[in-house]
């Protein structure tokens, strides 16, 4: 292994992420455990330099004081605790301490060396796969996002043929975004990828139905189906790769780095088809994970690639899915998103997108009446999507991607600008 490490244990507290990230912003890796970890778990994690007890408000579960276990203390590693009170270790402090403390703990005291980085992240990670999985098979949903996509690229390195990727395209996707995971992973990086087409049971599913949950409901089951299929083909398959990330596991205050977004496991598999997970991610923020696409040869439109929703286009088309305006949704989305990457906006942006909503409106063309579509563009800012302001694009940017859209899009007549903040708009509109 590479990096050293020192290890943060939740004792209740709120800040577990922002202590990992003072660590590791001094160059040394640094992993958030829950704080019953025990003795010989702790022993096979590797190059664990140094302990962090990181106790907090959340130190109360269940009418309890959590602790840790008391043989920590003696096993040689250097501990100190923060906001801990029953601590048994010599330097115990109210709060995260100041830079220069920290570093001489880290550096002084552990003896921990400066060896974080990417290229060690992805070393030892490759290190890792290879001892979890030895010979045998990985499946992975790859949806083209950065999180699988990261993650397909780093067990392609540890165990190449022996990565199954399924992508499946629902025909909700961007345009092109499925030819691209397929340009990318089978093309230039020779991945076993199995590619489903299966835009016409989705379409079919979808038609007539309007109401948003539904569709998300239908969009989501149809998936799990889809994916289900594919690995019931499969044979001798052990293990399911997930791009797990640190943010998708929910902080409890004590039993941290356990409960998992529903959504991030490929959910709903039926109980015979019991894989292990392989999550080389999960102990990392985006930014670190962008940052591991790039180290692994990622595009960059790959890897800085805006929010998505799962269900892709179908919630920004409107109502119930007609092909005529799905593709009006693609094609405006795709103009929107060329014009803001020569206009510099992609990269200052968070998310830009095109919506049609189902109905008409009366216009012009050709010296007739026609009866036609709109588009709505929306482009938001947002640190954490709780809330989001709009972007206030420039005119002359808009009328351009207006002019071609009205010229370019099929069934189109009239483009909108969304000028709604949330709240108390949404970012998405379905
Ligand atoms: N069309 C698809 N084809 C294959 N796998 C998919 C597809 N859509 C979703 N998945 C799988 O489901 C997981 C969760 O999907 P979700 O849409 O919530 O994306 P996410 O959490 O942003 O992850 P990612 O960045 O990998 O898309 C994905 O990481 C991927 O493994």
């Amino acid at each position: 292994m590479k990096q050293d490490m020192i290890v943060i244990l939740d004792l209740g507290s709120t800040e577990n992420t922002v202590l990992a990230r003072a660590i590791r912003d001094m160059g040394v890796y640094s992993e958030i455990h829950p704080h019953d970890i025990t003795v010989k778990e702790l022993q096979a994690l590797q190059n664990v330099k140094g302990i962090i007890l990181n106790g907090g408000e959340n130190r109360i579960v269940d009418g309890e004081a959590v602790d840790v276990a008391p043989e920590l203390y003696g096993c040689g590693y250097p501990v100190i605790s923060i906001d801990h009170p029953t601590a048994k270790c010599e330097k115990r402090y109210d709060r995260i301490p100041e830079e220069p403390v920290l570093k001489s703990f880290v550096f002084d005291e552990c003896g921990a060396e400066a060896n974080w980085n990417m290229k060690n992240f992805v070393a030892d990670q490759i290190e890792l796969v290879k001892q979890q999985v030895g010979g045998r098979k990985v499946l992975l949903a790859l949806s083209g996002g950065v999180d699988s996509s990261v993650v397909a690229a780093l067990l392609l390195k540890a165990i190449g043929q022996q990565l199954v990727c399924v992508h499946v395209n629902h025909g909700l996707m961007r345009k092109n975004e499925s030819e691209n995971v397929v340009s990318v992973f089978r093309d230039q990086l020779s991945a076993n990828l199995i590619y489903v087409d299966a835009t016409e049971r989705f379409l079919t599913k979808l038609a007539n139905v309007s109401d948003p949950e539904v569709k998300r409901k239908i969009i989501g089951g149809e998936f799990i189906n889809v994916f289900q299929e594919e690995a019931r083909k499969l044979e001798g398959i052990d293990f399911l790769g997930q791009g797990t990330i640190y943010p998708d596991i929910i902080e409890s205050g004590t039993k941290t780095a356990k409960m998992v977004k529903s959504h991030h496991n490929v959910g709903g598999l039926p109980e015979d088809m019991k894989f292990e997970l392989v999550e080389p991610l999960k102990q990392l923020f985006k930014d670190e994970v962008r940052a591991c696409g790039i180290e692994l040869g990622l595009p960059d439109y790959m890897v800085y690639r805006q929010p998505f929703p799962g269900p892709g286009l179908g919630v920004r088309c409107l109502g119930a899915i007609t092909r005529e305006r799905l593709e009006a949704v693609r094609e405006s989305d795709a103009i929107l998103r060329e014009e803001f990457e020569k206009a510099g906006l992609d990269k200052k942006v968070w998310q830009y997108f095109t919506v049609v909503p189902d109905f008409k409106s009366v216009g012009m063309r050709n010296h007739a009446r026609c009866f036609d579509y709109m588009v709505i563009i929306r482009a938001i800012n947002t640190v954490d999507a709780m809330t989001a302001s709009i972007e206030k694009v420039d005119w002359d940017v808009l009328e351009v991607i207006t002019n071609r859209i009205l010229n370019e899009v099929d069934h189109v007549n009239r483009v909108c600008y969304d000028m709604s903040p949330k709240p108390p708009a949404t970012i998405e509109f379905e």
